[in-house]
């Protein structure tokens, strides 16, 4: 551990986990799971390949948590079925089912030094002295925490906390890691760090399957291989993080993963390839058709705030007029809202020497491989 607070593994890889090839699928099967009557997750299927990393996101009460305790074996399903390898561990106790697992508020207990929270889900199995002497102090190094093993947990930082958390949860060698917005009680700039020591933490452990459970977009699309999206108890958008990203296949997905200007368009004609042109307002744009909406779709045109361009427009590139109705400057990028055919349009640029005043007019473009149409039908949402 740093004096900074990092996370570093200390020495050469020091836990020598099973290798990829023995990581463990997540497997959810259409589980439903209520509470008092109410169905809280309704038909989940999803599966994480063994080794990845997947993030459940979504509003507060969407399920999120629900899924992952229904994994740990803290809740039971009403239906279906969880496995995890192999095994059907739907009815097992949550002991039996080889999980590892950290909570938002780090769940140390504050009567032991880290040694010994570390070593308690050893001793809890059981686990050889000798194999827990080693493994303490393994863990410990994986997390960067080896100089606090004699400290208790006031004694720390949150982040600190929530290290020796992780070094818990991975010491007893688990299948599976379940995270539960491990992050979100930390400050933004130790959170930013932890993601980046989370993301060399699942390099150094490459078997561990791992599901995280977040609020938080960004930390989703830095260390997940795929995404899953919640709503209501129901998985509303699932793919890889870039995919997700770039071709959201609702309404719901392109709003809750990043900021999206979402321009209603109509008379889709579809083009070469995976093109097609839209009309908005009385004029023609062109954009990706990578969900294959068939011709006449009424539709969304989903661009990026940072799809929009400023420069001198290519001669392919679909143009915008606009009016400038507010500018924020935010650092390192300028923030500008216009009114676009009486829809809001959000761009972000890099600072500009002169940013246009509420009230200008300006012109904007973008080319159209950068922008996607999202059907706006709710059955697909
Ligand atoms: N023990 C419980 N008893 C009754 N209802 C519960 C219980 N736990 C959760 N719920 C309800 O189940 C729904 C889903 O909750 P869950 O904690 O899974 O959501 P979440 O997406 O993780 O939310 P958050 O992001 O706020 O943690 C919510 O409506 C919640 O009120």
């Amino acid at each position: 551990m740093s004096s900074a607070g990092t996370m570093v593994s200390e020495g050469a890889r020091p836990m020598t986990m099973a290798s990829a090839a023995s990581a463990k699928r997540i497997r959810f099967e259409d589980v439903s799971v209520a509470y008092n009557g109410l169905t809280v997750l309704d038909s989940l299927s999803l599966t994480v390949n063994p080794g990845e990393i997947v993030a459940l996101i979504g509003p507060s009460g969407s399920g999120k948590t629900t899924a992952l305790r229904a994994v740990a074996g803290f809740v039971r399903p009403a239906s279906g079925r969880i496995t995890i390898g192999d095994r059907d561990v739907t009815n097992l106790a949550p002991y039996d089912r080889d999980i590892g697992m950290v909570v938002q508020n780090y769940a140390l207990f504050p009567h032991m030094r880290v040694e010994e929270n570390v070593a308690f889900g050893l001793r809890a199995r059981r686990t050889a002295e000798d194999v827990s002497r080693a493994r303490v102090p393994e863990a410990l190094a994986m997390v960067g925490m080896s100089a606090y093993a004699k400290r208790y947990p006031r004694e720390l930082s949150g982040g600190q906390q929530q290290r020796v958390a992780i070094a818990r949860a991975i010491a007893i060698r688990p299948q599976v890691l379940l995270l539960d917005e491990p992050l979100s009680a930390l400050d933004a700039q130790i959170r930013r760090s932890m993601v980046d020591e989370l993301a060399r933490l699942h390099r150094d452990l490459p078997s561990l399957t791992v599901l995280y459970v977040t609020h938080d977009q960004s930390e989703a699309l830095t260390l997940a291989n795929h995404i899953g999206i919640m709503r209501d108890g129901k998985l509303r958008a699932f793919g890889d993080a870039q995919s997700l990203f770039r071709y959201p296949p609702n309404r719901f997905a392109a709003e809750f993963l990043g900021r999206a200007n979402l321009l209603t368009v109509k008379d889709l004609q579809p083009l070469d390839g995976d093109r097609a042109r839209v009309t908005f307002g009385d004029q023609q744009l062109i954009a990706r058709n990578h969900h294959r909406l068939p011709p006449g779709s009424e539709c969304l045109l989903c661009a990026r705030p940072h799809d929009f361009r400023l420069d001198p427009p290519l001669s392919d590139s679909n143009r915008l007029a606009g009016t400038v109705r507010s500018v924020q400057w935010q650092g390192d990028t300028h923030s500008v809202t216009l009114d676009v055919a009486g829809q809001e349009v959000r761009l972000t640029s890099v600072p500009m020497h002169r940013p246009p005043e509420p009230g200008a007019r300006l012109d904007v473009h973008f080319n159209p491989a950068d922008v996607t149409l999202v059907p706006e039908d709710e059955r697909h949402g």
